[in-house]
């Protein structure tokens, strides 16, 4: 690896400590504008170890100068395996593998059977209905995290691991999970170095409508010996008979290598259709839904 590219990571994951982020202006700093200060002046020895300032930026700001240092998908392109095409797939293609090291992402069809679908969506509403969901934005108190704030995401979820109750009260949901951490874990981790770490999250969007601003799941990196960063996202869909003017599309925000435009892509979330990509890489939202909408997406690291 070259040595640029771990002092990015250095500088990433020191700079991670301090993302706290409400907002994204950075605080005035007395010494932008020379012209305003006394001509007598002085700078007071001691006074910088004291009052040193940290300065608050917003987590897609700093992703916005990590991108700009080192295109992130350069980055995560170093996580792939080299010999991909000798190892036979249970449901990737070559060309899903492709996608993912050339664009950051891939979509998969008709992933799962159309009663399985039906029966996690039923089970999904029924949770969020019997109150056994958490508002996603009040999960965690943290004040500043924008993604925590209501105004930011809409959904309600629920973590499905693989000993969750919730699964062993669904057959069909327990279903997903298994295809997503035994089927899809497994092709995955023949494309993407993957530590074995994996997240499973049912999620539910009331109608009124909701949505996700655009975010990412996670810093881009490179280097794979890291545990804390996500690596690979799985969404699969489970809303059968979606139209278009029910919205809920996820768009996902292209940048390519950076020396280009970026570009918009927005996927409806129909049932059986599975989307991965690089937690990393790829900035992504959700558009507002005006139908139920349920999914089930899985972290890899
Ligand atoms: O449900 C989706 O399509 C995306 C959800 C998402 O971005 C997330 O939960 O991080
Ligand atoms: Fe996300």
């Amino acid at each position: 690896m070259a040595s640029s590219d771990s002092n990015d990571d250095a500088l990433a994951s020191r700079i991670m400590k301090y993302v706290t982020s409400k907002g994204s202006d950075l605080p005035p700093f007395p010494g932008d504008d020379v012209e305003s200060l006394p001509s007598d002046y002085e700078y007071e020895e001691g006074l910088e170890d004291e009052e040193e300032e940290i300065e608050e930026i917003s987590e897609m700001d700093l992703l916005g100068h990590l991108d700009a240092s080192m295109p992130p998908l350069l980055l995560a392109q170093e996580l792939f395996n080299e010999d991909v095409d000798a190892k036979p797939f249970k449901v990737l293609t070559a060309d899903n593998a492709n996608d993912l090291f050339q664009q950051g992402y891939t979509i998969l069809e008709d992933v799962m059977d159309l009663s399985v679908m039906k029966e996690v969506r039923q089970w999904g509403i029924h949770l969020y209905k019997n109150g056994q969901m958490d508002k996603a934005s009040e999960k965690h108190n943290v004040e500043e995290d924008p993604f925590r704030d209501g105004n930011a995401r809409g959904d309600y979820t629920i973590w499905v691991s693989p000993g969750s109750v919730f699964l062993k009260q669904s057959s069909a949901l327990k279903h997903c999970v298994d295809w997503f951490s035994k089927v899809l874990h497994e092709d995955l981790a023949k494309i993407v170095h993957l530590n074995g770490q994996a997240e499973y999250q049912l999620a539910y969007y009331p109608p009124d409508p909701s949505h996700y601003e655009r975010h990412r799941d996670s810093f881009p990196i490179s280097d794979r010996n890291d545990k804390d960063q996500r690596r690979v996202t799985a969404i699969v869909y489970f809303n059968s008979e979606w139209e278009q003017g029910d919205g809920g599309e996820l768009r996902i925000f292209d940048k390519g290598m950076g020396d280009e435009e970026e570009k918009q892509m927005d996927v409806a979330p129909k049932a059986g259709r599975c989307v991965v990509f690089l937690s990393g890489v790829m900035d992504h939202a959700v558009l507002p839904a005006f139908r139920e909408r349920i999914a089930l997406t899985s972290w890899y690291r």
